[in-house]
């Protein structure tokens, strides 16, 4: 039996896959899995059951991922399983700061009670007029999953797409639409575009990489979005920059004190992902990797360790073993099995990083005394029996 702990509510649609052999517990103690959306991690002790932690999600900056690694713990996310949605609220957050929707239905509400209302209406009409996002250049930082789908959708809309990420996935590049210029450098987006939204992970490397050096060599009147996270952008530098009237509106999936209720800002309460469909499909990925998994010892999508698939474990047993990736540890781990009589029938061996994986089905079950010699290997974080 597995137990797993919920820390934000998942969807039901994902829940439901998990079988007779899991039990949800109300508390982590015991727990062989999390699974997270938000919740912040960093400073929660997690007890030694835990193997797997499962983010229904892309961004993984609520986890402490580098200590999970050392402790053995896989840590998964769900790429792109809600990148329609934050895609859909992309376009949603255009449009609004092109026109101020916004301020043109406060203003039906405030006014609904007055006879004459729609004469009223045809007279006030032109102080929340705006423009058109057809013909416009859009700027893309970042096109992984929700990058790619919003360039795509932004040239469906007739509009000039810009993109840039010096890391982009083959699959990413496939999925673009070839009409998308292609910015080698952060500077030409920030001269050329008017519309510039950023769908980078946070990373020490990312944070406020939106500053008050990139927004002065942006044009003015540009339109900032930011659905991916608030610290990518030094915000007291936007906000600079749009009391100034260089910059004209921002729009953030971020509330905080900063930018709640500031002129010029248009605040989400991290709404990116909360879409029926998005919830249910992370869900869904989320609980299929951390049963894969458990049951079988099988990484796809970790943050932190590498794939690593060896199917359905038909062998007698089969041991997982997390480690650094350093020399030696092969050679240390099959002369232990071998001294144990223990003959190996299938192995693999994968690294990502400082941080390694090795899945090894046996022809007999393991000893104790083998498992506990295993795990007093130098460098070696947890050794698990899959089967
Ligand atoms: N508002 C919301 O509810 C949501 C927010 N997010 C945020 O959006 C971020 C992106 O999500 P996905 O597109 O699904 O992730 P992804 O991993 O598919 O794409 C990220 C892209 O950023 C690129 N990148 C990394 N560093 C870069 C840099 N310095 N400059 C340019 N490109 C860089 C990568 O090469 C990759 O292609 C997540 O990390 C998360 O923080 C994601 C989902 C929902
Ligand atoms: O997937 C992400 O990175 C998100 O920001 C979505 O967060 P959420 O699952 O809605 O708390």
């Amino acid at each position: 039996m597995y137990q797993f702990h919920c820390l934000n509510p998942i969807a039901s649609k994902g829940l439901d896959i998990f079988d007779e052999n899991y039990r949800k517990s109300d508390t982590m103690e015991d727990c062989n899995a999390i699974l997270v959306r938000s919740a912040k991690m960093h400073d929660m002790q997690l007890p030694s059951t835990v193997s797997v932690i499962a983010r229904a999600g892309a961004g993984v900056n609520n986890i402490p991922v580098k200590e999970c690694a050392e402790k053995g713990i896989v840590v998964f996310n769900t790429p792109g399983a809600n990148a329609n949605g934050v895609k859909e609220l992309v376009l949603a957050g255009m449009l609004l700061a092109s026109r101020d929707i916004v301020g043109g239905i406060e203003w039906v509400q405030k006014e609904k009670d007055k006879e004459d209302i729609d004469k009223l209406a045809e007279k006030q009409k032109k102080q929340f007029a705006g423009c058109e996002i057809m013909g416009k250049k859009l700027g893309i930082i970042g096109l992984g999953a929700i990058g790619s789908m919003v360039a795509n959708a932004a040239t469906g809309l007739g509009m000039e797409v810009y993109g840039y990420d010096p890391y982009l996935s083959i699959d990413a590049a496939w999925n673009l639409s070839r009409t998308i210029h292609h910015s080698k450098t952060l500077d030409e987006i920030y001269s050329q575009c008017d519309y510039i939204t950023i769908h980078v992970p946070l990373l020490d490397a990312t944070t406020r990489m939106i500053n008050q050096e990139a927004l002065a060599k942006m044009k003015d009147g540009v339109v900032i979005l930011n659905f991916a996270r608030d610290l990518l952008v030094d915000e007291d530098a936007l906000i600079a920059a749009l009391d100034s009237g260089k910059v004209k509106k921002y729009v953030t999936d971020f509330a905080n004190h900063t930018v709640a209720g500031h002129e010029g800002i248009l605040v989400t309460p991290h709404l990116g992902a909360s879409t029926e469909e998005s919830e249910e499909n992370c869900a869904v990925m989320a609980v299929k990797e951390v049963r894969d998994f458990l049951e079988n010892g099988n990484i796809k999508n970790s943050v932190n360790f590498p794939n690593c698939d060896m199917g359905t474990c038909v062998a007698v047993g089969r041991i997982a073993i997390t480690h650094k990736n350093i020399p030696n540890m092969i050679s240390q781990v099959t002369k232990i099995l071998g001294s144990e009589g223990l003959n190996i029938a299938d192995m693999t061996n994968k690294s990502k990083g400082e941080y390694a994986y090795t899945l090894i089905d046996l022809e007999s079950a393991a000893s104790q005394e083998s498992l506990e010699a295993l795990e007093s290997i130098e460098g070696v974080s947890k050794v698990r029996v899959v089967k």
